[in-house]
């Protein structure tokens, strides 16, 4: 599956942190039932084996909601689990050589914070960017700062879609209009809401409201 810029708009990514009174299935299926339109499956501490098994089930459900489903990081993984694509950031494989492992076919984004990471990205196969962090984030300790300035001139300097990600939310969401993003990419707003499901669908009507 190729990527459509459409479903960049509300892209999900799960972090297990959240998952209590639900599971992290539940979760996901709430958040797709009411407005995520791309799910990422970032797992950091799970084992090679139930990373695969969480990401074929992942994968499966997903898919039953016509929803494209991304693996983070593990290009084995996302192989493996057919997932229609995989992201990777700058410390991780090489976005030329994930390219040549995952083919025409299937979905490649990678991290960027600068108009010279962006323009490589490109140059080397993605098919959409990941720019943040725009705002603070308690959820990646190492992420990098971005500016709305910078990530305007990334937009503008690539052909290819982008999502904006890093502690966005609805308080400050809206600040990304004029940026000529494709879509925003969410993690603790979405998972971390006390009911997922009204959350997904108030982000969702303010990603149209940035992305119109
Ligand atoms: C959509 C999207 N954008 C950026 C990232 C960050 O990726 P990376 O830099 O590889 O950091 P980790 O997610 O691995 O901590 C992302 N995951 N998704
Ligand atoms: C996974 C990730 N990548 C980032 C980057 O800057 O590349 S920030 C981030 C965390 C996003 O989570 P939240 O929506 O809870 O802030």
């Amino acid at each position: 599956m190729k990527l459509n810029k459409k479903d960049l708009l509300l892209y999900a990514v799960t972090d297990r942190h959240w998952v209590g009174k639900q599971t992290l299935f539940e979760q996901v299926e709430e958040a797709i039932q009411n407005g995520a339109t791309l799910i990422q499956l970032r797992e950091k501490h799970l084992d090679e084996a139930n990373f695969l098994k969480e990401a074929i089930a992942m994968r499966e459900l997903c898919h039953r909601y016509g929803v494209p489903f991304i693996v983070n990081d593990n290009v084995e993984v996302a192989l493996r689990s057919h997932a229609d694509g995989v992201h990777v950031g700058q410390d991780d494989m090489a976005a030329r050589d994930v390219r040549r492992l995952i083919g025409d076919e299937m979905i490649l984004g990678v991290s960027a914070h600068n108009v010279q990471e962006a323009k490589a990205a490109q140059d080397n196969g993605a098919d959409y960017l990941g720019v943040g962090a725009i705002f603070t984030t308690a959820t990646k300790k190492d992420a990098t700062a971005v500016s709305l300035s910078a990530l305007k001139e990334i937009v503008a300097n690539v052909d290819i879609p982008v999502v904006a990600i890093g502690g966005i939310n609805e308080n400050n969401i809206l600040q990304l209009k004029n940026t000529r993003v494709a879509g925003v990419s969410i993690i603790s707003a979405i998972f971390g809401a006390e009911d997922i499901g009204s959350a997904s669908k108030n982000l969702l009507k303010l990603a149209k409201e940035v992305v119109k």
